[in-house]
């Protein structure tokens, strides 16, 4: 598990840096400086098979508060992407393949650039679902800016910030608003 772990967090952290600098200069704007393996996670997902009915979330629709995440679906599929604000795409696992789904923060960092994919994972009513999923975050205090540098979409905020905002509407809303609650 642990060699799973480093192996995926290198992988996210390659990825996050060539992502960062495609949008600017190398030595100032890699957020990957800001990355933590304190904060960073591995998930293990189990979604039990529902045989009631095929419209039952495993996983209700959400972006993802990290930079980005790496996900590793087993074969049963069911993971949905939302495009376009309106209609709810399938993707169909390869075997081998990984899912990279940009995450808030990244939205943030990027100015809007990168966007933070909404997701959801709908049950199989035959089959149980398997996922290993890995969340790129940054430390707690690291300050999370716009690296264009002008007209910023959000102010900007502290990964704690951000988490303590997420968890405080979860429990007063039952939802989460996210990246809107930082909009200047
Ligand atoms: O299981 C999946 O395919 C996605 C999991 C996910 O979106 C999450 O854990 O945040
Ligand atoms: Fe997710």
């Amino acid at each position: 598990m642990d060699k799973l772990a480093t192996d995926m967090s290198n992988l996210a952290n390659t990825i996050a840096r060539s992502l960062s600098e495609y949008l600017g200069d190398p030595s100032t704007r890699c957020i990957t400086k800001s990355c933590s393996k304190s904060t960073s996670f591995l998930r293990l997902n189990h979604y039990p098979n529902c045989p009631f009915s095929e419209e039952t979330f495993g996983l209700v629709p959400h972006t993802d508060s990290s930079y980005l995440t790496i996900v590793h679906p087993d074969k049963v599929g069911k993971l949905q992407l939302k495009i376009n604000d309106s209609k709810w795409v399938s993707v169909r696992p390869k075997p081998g393949a990984l899912i990279v789904n940009i995450g808030d923060l990244f939205q943030a960092w990027s100015n809007d650039v990168y966007k933070s994919v909404e997701h959801r994972v709908m049950t199989h009513s035959g089959a149980d679902r398997h996922s290993i999923v890995y969340f790129l975050c940054p430390s707690y205090d690291s300050l999370i800016g716009s690296c264009t540098g002008h007209s910023p979409i959000y102010r900007s905020f502290t990964f704690g910030e951000f988490r303590k905002e997420v968890d405080k509407d979860v429990k007063q809303l039952g939802c989460k608003v996210g990246l809107p609650r930082f909009h200047l």
